[in-house]
């Protein structure tokens, strides 16, 4: 990386990667869980980028290989989809992995980890995720150091909400991250490092790496994890813009997350709640302006 990458270099490269979705408007296929279907197919659309849900085996020969990117989402996996997953994966289109409770069962972890080999351009998982990712993976490179010891999962709720529930600090599996980001930093960097993918850890602080650089993007507002799916739509407005510039996934991640965060601030502006803060942030993405976007996306290089 040139040591031109200077904020006000990211501000004109989110700005020029939104402008890319908004005029080319890339067809995004996605084969994503049933809980994000709308709330993403609706930030792509504000976005300017055309999704479409396809997940019929028989459709994919036809439609994958003319769509500009392509979007696999495990969320509510079933045995009936993961055919038309690898399919897709294996369309010759760029695509982007969303690794939705890897842990959650051995099942989930064996598709992801099988899908990871068919090279993804970029994987955006939560921290939890990735740190799962990152163990599960059978090669590590060599010469790296593993990503262990795991971090302690941080559990959710107050500590008085937990005990009334009778939590005694025990597996969770759910879709929430109970890591923060930086603890999978360095599992992010291993996992890039052995699939070749571009790595994408979210959280108060997203980091976005090619196994080499780290870069952060700080935008977005903690309500956002209080509506449902926000992950999931994230990872299809990076899609989106490595559909419309595929020449860069780490670029693309990087400015897709901080733009999205962006609009999750601007919404919050408006917002009472997670409810309406996910109408406002939909139309927070889809008035961007080029002011807005170089003054207000917080992109820089970590390392
Ligand atoms: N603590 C936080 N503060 C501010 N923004 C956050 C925080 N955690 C997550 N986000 C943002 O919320 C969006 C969804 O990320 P995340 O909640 O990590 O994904 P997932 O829904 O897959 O668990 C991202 O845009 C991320 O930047
Ligand atoms: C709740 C839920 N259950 C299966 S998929 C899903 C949505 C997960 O969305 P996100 O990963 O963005 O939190
Ligand atoms: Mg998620």
């Amino acid at each position: 990386m040139d040591d031109e990458r200077t904020e006000a270099w990211w501000a004109r490269r989110a700005w020029a990667l939104l402008s890319a979705v908004r005029e080319r408007s890339p067809l995004v296929q996605r084969i994503t869980n049933l809980v994000s279907m709308d709330i993403a197919a609706n930030a792509l659309t504000a976005a300017g980028a055309s999704p479409a849900m396809l997940h019929c085996l028989r459709e994919i020969p036809d439609f994958t290989p003319r769509c500009d990117a392509v979007y696999i989402n495990v969320g509510t996996l079933s045995e009936d989809w993961l055919p038309s997953m690898r399919a897709a994966a294996s369309a010759g289109r760029p695509w982007v992995l969303d690794p939705v409770a890897a842990a959650a069962s051995g099942f989930r972890m064996e598709s992801c980890l099988e899908l990871l080999v068919l090279r993804p351009a970029v994987v955006r998982g939560n921290a939890s995720e990735i740190l799962a990712l990152a163990v599960g993976n059978p090669s590590p490179p060599p010469g790296l150091p593993p990503p262990f010891p795991l971090p302690r999962r941080r559990r959710r709720g107050s500590p008085e909400r937990r005990a009334a529930a009778g939590d005694g600090g025990g597996e969770d599996l759910g879709v929430d991250s109970s890591h923060d980001s930086g603890e999978a930093l360095q599992a992010a960097k291993v996992l890039a490092q052995s699939s070749g993918a571009v790595i994408a850890v979210s959280g108060a602080l997203d980091f976005i790496t090619d196994g080499e650089q780290v870069i952060s993007a700080s935008n977005a507002v903690a309500m956002m994890q209080k509506i449902t799916a926000t992950g999931c739509a994230v990872t299809a407005l990076i899609a989106a813009f490595v559909g419309a510039d595929p020449s860069d996934a780490l670029d693309a991640a990087a400015c897709a997350l901080a733009i999205f965060g962006l609009a999750g601030e601007i919404g919050m502006e408006s917002a009472k709640g997670p409810a309406s803060l996910r109408m406002h942030l939909i139309d927070a993405l889809y008035g961007l302006d080029e002011q807005t976007v170089t003054s207000g996306v917080k992109i820089a290089l970590v390392l």
